[in-house]
């Protein structure tokens, strides 16, 4: 790997991926361990939580509402330590805005922990967070009784406005969001009654599960959760397993590049999250997934996976994309080596994410030479089988961590070397991706 400028040299990598690796802990996971961690009364101890640039902007907003945060970096590169939450006494009305970086999940879930305290906190965000839809969270905060400010805003920087008085809700969420889902929940956990929340597809249940270990019953089934307050949380211990988007990068490496077999341990097998491995088995990958055990309610295990010559295109279905939603960059880009079309059904949320990833990955494949194309909601992929890497290929990752990820595995897997612009932004959600997967190709 060379720098020049914002550009990163990514070189093919010299041998197969072999062996086992770990990935770092989940970041959906991560987020609310420590957020869930600083609602509560007394100590939570914390472990294996991933110490990324999302996840700190989680830690650092704890910090600014008063909860006592020390975190400390351990040798496998996980954070591990205590957090003692506010509790009864509530968050305390920070000295200035709070910025939520690059983190969609910081921020959303941060309006439903706000929402039900008497404070006025202001929040904000990176260039990109600025452009993401807010909309979606302020609508039932404000049905159960916040208010935001500028009235009207759709977009931060915004400030939360909660209150004690909280009404609960019924709400039908307009599209499957587990940040809408949990900040609603949240929220509800202070208001008097049950809230519920209703979601047109399964979207990630960490919350529905996690908030039980702090003490507060959660009822879900298919497409439905709730919560009955009021409620309190109480300390509790937290395992963060393996983050499965993460380890996706690598099974989709192993099975793109030749001779590889590889096994990724204590990744978290959540079925709301590994929705990507089924589509690889549908595309005909050799992968294969084994339970190991379970971090309070999360269940994990190990994904294996080889190199796969003969992938085929297939279809993923609309009620299925929630549990791949972030893995869709890197599945286009498998998709782009199988013969045949490949088709996601329903993949709009894709345009409102750190960028628009629908169009960035049209344009990055087309740097490939790979036919990919938008049908109202839905992305094709036309595969080619023996898919060559055009000589200085050069991707712009939009500062968009999972395509800078995923533009990097086009030469890490393929035949020639790519540039892959603002690769920094791997920092967001994955630190070490490139050297898990240089280790693993030694
Ligand atoms: O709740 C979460 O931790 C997340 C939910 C998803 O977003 P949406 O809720 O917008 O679908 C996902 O894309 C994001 O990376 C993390
Ligand atoms: C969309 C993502 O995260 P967030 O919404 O938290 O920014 C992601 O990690 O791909």
């Amino acid at each position: 790997m060379s720098h020049e400028a914002n550009a990163t040299v990514v070189n093919p990598l010299p041998a197969p991926l072999r062996g086992s690796a770990s990935v770092p802990g989940d970041k959906s996971i991560s987020h609310r361990a420590v957020l869930f961690a600083a609602m509560a009364e007394g100590t939570s101890r914390i472990a294996g939580v991933l110490d990324s640039e999302d996840v700190r902007s989680s830690i650092k907003a704890v910090s600014q509402l008063g909860a006592q945060v020390s975190l400390e970096k351990q040798p496998d590169g996980s954070l591990a330590g205590g957090i003692t939450g506010w509790g009864a006494a509530g968050p305390s009305q920070p000295d200035g805005p709070i910025d939520c970086g690059n983190s969609g999940t910081t921020v959303r879930l941060l309006m439903g922990v706000l929402a039900p305290w008497n404070v006025r906190v202001e929040l904000t965000g990176d260039e990109s967070l600025q452009r993401r839809p807010m909309r979606r969270i302020t609508a039932p905060l404000m049905k159960m009784g916040a208010r935001f400010e500028p009235e009207g805003r759709e977009t931060l920087p915004l400030a939360v406005c909660g209150s004690t008085g909280l009404r609960a809700i019924t709400y039908d969420a307009p599209m499957a969001s587990a940040q809408l889902k949990t900040a609603v929940l949240l929220a509800g956990v202070y208001a008097h009654g049950t809230t519920t929340l209703n979601e047109p597809s399964p979207s990630r249940n960490h919350t529905e599960l996690m908030l039980p270990e702090f003490g507060v019953t959660t009822t879900a089934a298919d497409r439905t959760a709730s919560v009955t307050g009021p409620a309190k949380l109480e300390a509790c211990e937290v395992q963060v397993p393996g983050d499965p988007s993460s380890a996706a990068f690598l099974v989709c490496a192993a099975v793109l590049k030749p001779g590889s077999s590889i096994q990724v341990e204590n990744v978290s097998l959540n079925t709301a999250r590994i929705g990507f491995t089924r589509t690889l088995e549908r595309m005909g990958a050799d992968i294969s997934v084994r339970h190991t055990g379970a971090a309070g309610k999360e269940p994990y295990g190990i994904v294996s996976a080889c190199y796969t010559p003969a992938l085929h295109g297939c279809e993923v279905p609309a009620d299925k994309i929630a549990t791949l939603v972030d893995e869709v960059p890197v599945l286009a880009l498998v998709a782009a080596h199988a013969r045949g079309v490949t088709v996601f059904r329903e993949v709009s949320e894709l345009r409102v994410k750190e960028t628009d990833r629908l169009a960035a990955i049209v344009e990055g494949l087309e740097t490939l030479g790979v036919d990919a194309w938008i049908d109202g909601n839905d992305l094709f992929v036309e595969g080619q089988p023996g898919l060559q890497v055009p000589a200085g290929a050069a991707f712009d990752s939009k500062n968009d961590h999972r395509l800078a990820m995923t533009w990097a595995l086009a030469g890490l897997c393929g035949n020639a070397s790519v540039e892959v612009d603002n690769f920094d932004s791997v920092k967001i959600s994955y630190p070490q991706f490139l050297s898990d997967i240089e280790r693993l190709a030694r």
